[in-house]
């Protein structure tokens, strides 16, 4: 089901927690609101599933109009057909799962058979049909969350909300029901609004994302867009990109841009050759784009400098390596890549001016 939300504002008494926004959700699409704690994720999802009232805007879903201020049009959350699964599983102790499961159905009144046959098929579903019997209270955390997406899945939603209901997981758990509910969401080929502060889990689920950064979205895509092309350095800091310097570009010539980063001799090219990036712009480099050599290489970004620190990752090793020129980089060498240096080596740090972003500070308006 299609959902639109045109020039959506909500305030709380002066503050501004949702600022004129816009958003078109596809049918069977996984939408996922990623940004930080504050932004307004759960304040959209809100007024989305009708528990939170905007203070304008529209809101229609599957062609009904469940919210528009202008026409005094809005819907409660029981007559927008919306599931909701949260953080905290809220699952009744006192009941069996398949209780849990049938709750909202035999509140409908439906038939024992027709109550019993959707039980079984949503909770083979999210995979407890083993524990249909057993006591809510027994079960572990992630089973405690499937049966929370079960008894959401069993009133076959029109759309699904999704707020962090993972981050209460331990994180091996947390990466396979991830993969789980990504399975489910497309099995069902349910349209999903999924909120999140985890780009990992945001990359994982979403067919796309909006980045939400103090009650707008900054920035919108697929998630393989949004980890090559961030909009600002502070979206790229969000998506884990760990250097990210000042710097003045100095021109742009055969097909790259030179950027002299601040206050230190060090001078980087880019292989962008557009450099609009406002009046604080920023060279952005992730650690994993970094590679590190005990010999110079002939490319145009390889610099010298000392290991400074050498951190064992597992598969990877994390180096902070001081330049010579100045400043100190955040790398990540693979174990399996090649090389391994120690504290205290002289290494070359070389990388592909494809792979430098010179980026406004943030957004520009
Ligand atoms: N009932 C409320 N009254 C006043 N301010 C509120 C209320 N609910 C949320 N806010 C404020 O609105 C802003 C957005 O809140 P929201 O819960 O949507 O953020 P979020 O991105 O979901 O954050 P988190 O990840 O911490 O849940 C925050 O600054 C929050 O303090």
């Amino acid at each position: 089901m299609k959902i639109s939300i045109q020039n959506l504002q909500l305030k709380y008494g002066s503050f501004t927690a949702i600022e004129n926004l816009n958003l078109d959700i596809e049918d069977g699409e996984a939408l996922v609101l990623l940004g930080q704690s504050g932004c307004g994720k759960t304040s959209t999802m809100r007024s989305i599933a009708g528990l939170e009232e905007p203070t304008s805007g529209r809101i229609i879903i599957d062609d009904v109009v469940v919210f528009d201020s202008e026409k005094g049009i809005n819907l409660p959350p029981n007559k927008r057909n919306v599931g909701m699964v949260f953080q905290s599983y809220a699952v009744w102790p006192h009941m069996t799962v398949a209780q849990n499961v049938a709750y909202s159905l035999k509140q409908k009144k439906l038939s024992k058979s027709e109550i019993d046959e959707r039980v079984m098929e949503a909770l083979t579903l999210v995979g407890l049909e083993p524990y249909a019997d057993r006591g809510a209270s027994l079960l572990s955390g992630g089973q405690m969350q499937r049966v929370a997406l079960a008894r959401s899945l069993v009133m076959r939603p029109s759309v699904l909300m999704l707020d962090e209901p993972l981050s209460n997981l331990d994180a091996r758990l947390r990466d396979r029901l991830r993969v789980e509910l990504r399975e489910i969401q497309l099995q069902l080929g349910l349209t999903c609004v999924y909120v999140t502060h985890d780009q990992h889990e945001a990359f994982a689920l979403a067919d796309r994302i909006a980045l939400l950064q103090g009650g707008r979205i900054v920035q919108m895509g697929a998630p393989q867009h949004m980890y090559e092309a961030p909009a600002s350095a502070s979206i790229a800091h969000f998506l884990g990109v760990s250097n990210i310097m000042d710097c003045t570009p100095e021109g742009t010539a055969a097909g790259s841009t030179t950027a002299r980063i601040t206050d230190s001799g060090l001078t980087v090219q880019s292989a962008q050759t557009t450099t609009d990036a406002g009046t604080s712009p920023k060279v952005c480099i992730r650690a994993e784009d970094l590679q590190i050599t005990a010999m110079p290489t002939e490319h145009p970004n390889s610099w010298p400098g000392t290991v400074r620190v050498a951190g064992f990752q597992g598969n990877d090793i994390r180096y902070a390596i001081q330049l010579e020129s100045g400043p100190e980089l955040d790398a990540l060498g693979g174990l399996r890549r090649g090389e391994q240096h120690k504290v205290g080596d002289r290494v070359w740090v070389t990388v592909n001016p494809r792979e430098v972003q010179i980026l406004p500070a943030e957004v520009l308006a």
